[in-house]
């Protein structure tokens, strides 16, 4: 802390809040603690009566928050992203766009562990819209020092540590099994849960075949799908252990590579996800996802539509917040299920 003329001060960073007392009109500060002061400053500050001012002490070495906020959001920023005005040494980061929300967690766990500073960002896989928040970063004291801000950089590397990948317009082929519903025994109750899904991402059922217990014909309707150039292949019915479950055989057999059958989460264990060599994805839905509010495939579908590469290993990680509490009011997807990865 340094005591200088007021007259002196243009760039200067002020220790303290300065108040402005006009009687009958105002009583508070006029500046606040850590205010860069500018030229047109100066005037006010004399018209409050300070000649001199406590300023902090120019030192290379430090950085002034509201400067180090920027380098913050330098590192966040990608496509797609716009920041907030900076105030006392806060940025928030803004989706210019929708899409799915990649964050890189290794690294913002890294810049975290720098100490004073910090990111706060969304999670990793959400689905978000044009304006929403993605993240904030602050800086913890007024001033800090450059060479935290250069491990940030050094961090960083050019690579924002935020993505948004914005959905795909999909043709979607959709095949039901089940003899119950290709006889006509029951209604098909399960094309219209898939629609609705679909509706959400401005995306339609471009083709749709009901087929009965038969390999061969789920087989073929799966060929039917590709030569018209479907985009995404949605099969329903015959996920399970029953003997005349003969999905996910079917899929197989098709030539898909199956990257799961199986997925840690309640409800939605027995999802299928497979994918052809030119990258067309094929999903299996079990049951549940007719009748549950959120399931494995609620978790996946933006994944997919986001064509966001999915492994086997960030598959196995679902389950760690995989089990959904079937709330008698459902907030999904504002809620810890599937959130646990
Ligand atoms: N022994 C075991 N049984 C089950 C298991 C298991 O691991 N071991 N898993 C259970 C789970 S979890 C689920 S989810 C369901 C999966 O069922 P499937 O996908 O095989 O579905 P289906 O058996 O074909 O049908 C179940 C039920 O849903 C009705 N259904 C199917 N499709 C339609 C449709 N398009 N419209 C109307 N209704 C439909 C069907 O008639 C059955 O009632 O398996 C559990 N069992
Ligand atoms: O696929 Mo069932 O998957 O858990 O209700």
């Amino acid at each position: 802390m340094k005591k200088i003329k007021t007259i002196d001060a243009v760039g200067h960073v002020l220790c303290h809040d300065i108040t402005q007392i006009i009687k009958d009109v105002k009583d508070g500060p006029v500046f606040k603690k850590g205010h860069v002061v500018r030229e047109e400053d100066i005037e006010v500050l004399l018209s409050v009566g300070k000649d001199h001012l406590y300023i902090y002490e120019a030192d290379e070495s430090m950085l002034h928050e509201n400067d180090a906020a920027d380098i913050l959001y330098n590192v966040c920023k990608n496509d797609y992203m716009k920041p907030t005005e900076v105030k006392e040494g806060k940025i928030e980061v803004i989706a210019t766009e929708g899409g799915l929300l990649k964050v890189d967690i290794d690294r913002l766990q890294q810049i975290n562990e720098i100490g004073e500073i910090i990111i706060a960002t969304r999670h990793n896989n959400t689905v978000i819209k044009a304006n929403d928040k993605l993240a904030g970063t602050r800086i913890i004291p007024l001033m800090i020092h450059k060479d935290k801000l250069e491990q940030v950089k050094a961090i960083h590397n050019e690579q924002p540590l935020l993505e948004i990948k914005p959905f795909h317009h999909f043709k979607v082929g959709v095949i039901t099994t089940g003899n119950e519903v290709y006889y006509g025994r029951i209604k098909d109750t399960f094309t219209p849960v898939i629609k609705n899904k679909l509706a959400k991402y401005n995306l339609e059922i471009n083709h749709h075949i009901i087929v009965n217990d038969d390999i061969e014909k789920i087989q073929a309707a799966i060929s039917e799908c590709r030569d018209l150039g479907m985009e995404l292949i949605i099969c329903t019915g015959g996920m399970s252990v029953d003997p005349d479950d003969l999905t996910p055989g079917a899929i197989k057999a098709s030539g898909a590579e199956i990257l799961t059958y199986g997925a840690p989460v309640l409800p939605g264990a027995m999802f299928l996800l497979g994918y052809f060599e030119d990258k067309t994805p094929i999903v299996g839905l079990p049951g549940c996802v007719m009748y549950a509010k959120a399931t494995s495939f609620d978790l996946m579908f933006p994944r997919i539509l986001a064509k966001d590469t999915i492994t086997k290993k960030e598959i196995a990680a679902l389950g760690h917040g995989g089990l959904c509490l079937k709330c008698p009011v459902c907030t999904f997807p504002h809620c810890e299920f599937g959130k646990g990865s």
